[in-house]
């Protein structure tokens, strides 16, 4: 079967770093995205965009119907979390029902292998300790109650019928391209370092840290960051399991250590120079800490991590947001 994958938000920040990633090694790949966050831009030269919402049922069906895919990745949805608390419903309709629809059409068109973007928000609160994959899942948000329906939806479809499915559940995805040919270009970005690197080049006038009074070694909340890199690589790795006939997985993507915030700020003043800081109350739904016990992905899928390094993190992310600002410069000009 030859290998073409249909990648849902290809256009976007992850999924574009994966249509990159399936170009270089020789997979055949067609993008259906919306562009509601993502560009057309982004994508890369080879791969075929097909503007549509993956909620249009009947395009999604004819495009693989026809199409010869093997696999598809699915990345498009709704990510902001506290949009997801103030309109929950759209995040349900966004992210739970249009999958459920694209998940049919794989069924229907006998497409053999799905992989698909879940979050670490299907937990909820966690504690200090690294998560594992069996720890009972309690999420908090809508966004998160949306991703767990569709790995559910997932499990079971895979169960009734002819597909196998990886589910990969990201902590914090940040940094870009270190070939500098994609990175997160969403406008009005809520991501830590994101918005820090936005500082520092100037686009914003600060950052504000959300509270420093959790139960952490220095108050503010832990998150585990993952290069987009890395990441990607896991999902080439998942689909490649399945192509070989291995079984559905569920596993998580993280590097198994955490930062604070604060210990993340220090990192982009070290690296961009220092920017300014105000402190601010908690940001509702914010756990203390959250990190990932990643050995299933090492383990199950040889996962070898190559961007462990919060300071290459940063490097690379504000790269990207420096070649924003030229982009911008020139296209305004
Ligand atoms: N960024 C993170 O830290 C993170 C963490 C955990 C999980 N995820 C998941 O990874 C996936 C990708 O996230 P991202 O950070 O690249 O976000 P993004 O907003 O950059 O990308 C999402 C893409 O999907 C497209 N899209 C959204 N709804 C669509 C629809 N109905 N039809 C067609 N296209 C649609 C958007 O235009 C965009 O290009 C999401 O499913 C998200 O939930 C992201
Ligand atoms: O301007 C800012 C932005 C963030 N933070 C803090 O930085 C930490 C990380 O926040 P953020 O980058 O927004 O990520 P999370 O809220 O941890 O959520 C991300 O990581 C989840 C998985 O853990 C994904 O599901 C979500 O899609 C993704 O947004 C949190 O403590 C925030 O309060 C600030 O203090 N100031």
């Amino acid at each position: 079967m030859t290998k073409r994958v249909l990648v849902t938000g290809g256009a976007g920040y992850i999924g574009s770093h994966a249509a990159h990633a399936l170009v270089d090694r020789g997979d055949e790949v067609v993008i259906i995205d919306r562009l509601s966050t993502g560009f057309d831009w982004l994508v890369p030269a080879a791969a075929d965009l097909v503007v549509a919402d993956i909620g249009d049922t009947e395009r999604v069906a004819s495009l693989l119907q026809d199409g010869g895919f093997d696999a598809i990745m699915h990345f498009a949805g709704s990510i902001v979390v506290p949009e997801s608390v103030a309109d929950p419903l759209s995040y349900y309709e966004n992210n739970t029902v249009k999958s459920r629809g694209l998940i049919e059409c794989a069924v229907r068109a006998g497409v053999p292998h799905f992989v698909f973007s879940s979050t670490a928000a299907v937990y909820g609160s966690v504690g200090s300790e690294p998560v594992a994959e069996d720890t009972p899942l309690r999420p908090e948000s809508p966004y998160g109650s949306s991703k767990l329906m569709t790995e559910i939806m997932l499990a079971d479809a895979a169960r009734a019928h002819d597909l196998t499915y990886g589910v990969l559940r990201y902590f914090n995805v940040a940094g870009a391209d270190p070939a500098g040919r994609t990175g997160q270009s969403t406008k009005g970005a809520t991501h830590l370092i994101k918005v820090a690197v936005e500082a520092a080049v100037g686009k914003r006038e600060g950052i504000e840290i959300f509270g420093e009074d959790y139960q952490t070694a220095d108050g503010t909340c832990v998150r585990d960051y993952i290069h987009v890199t890395d990441l990607v690589a896991a999902h080439l790795l998942a689909l490649d399991r399945l192509r070989d006939g291995g079984d559905s997985l569920t596993a998580n993507l993280g590097y198994g250590h955490g930062f604070s915030v604060k210990e993340v700020l220090q990192t982009v003043d070290d690296v961009a120079g220092p920017i300014r800081k105000t402190m601010g109350p908690r940001r509702p739904g914010d756990a203390a800490s959250i990190v990932a016990d990643a050995s299933k992905a090492r383990r199950e899928l040889n996962w070898q991590p190559q961007h462990d390094d919060l300071t290459g993190i940063v490097e690379d992310a504000l790269r990207w947001e420096r070649h924003l600002q030229t982009r911008n410069e020139a296209t305004t000009n």
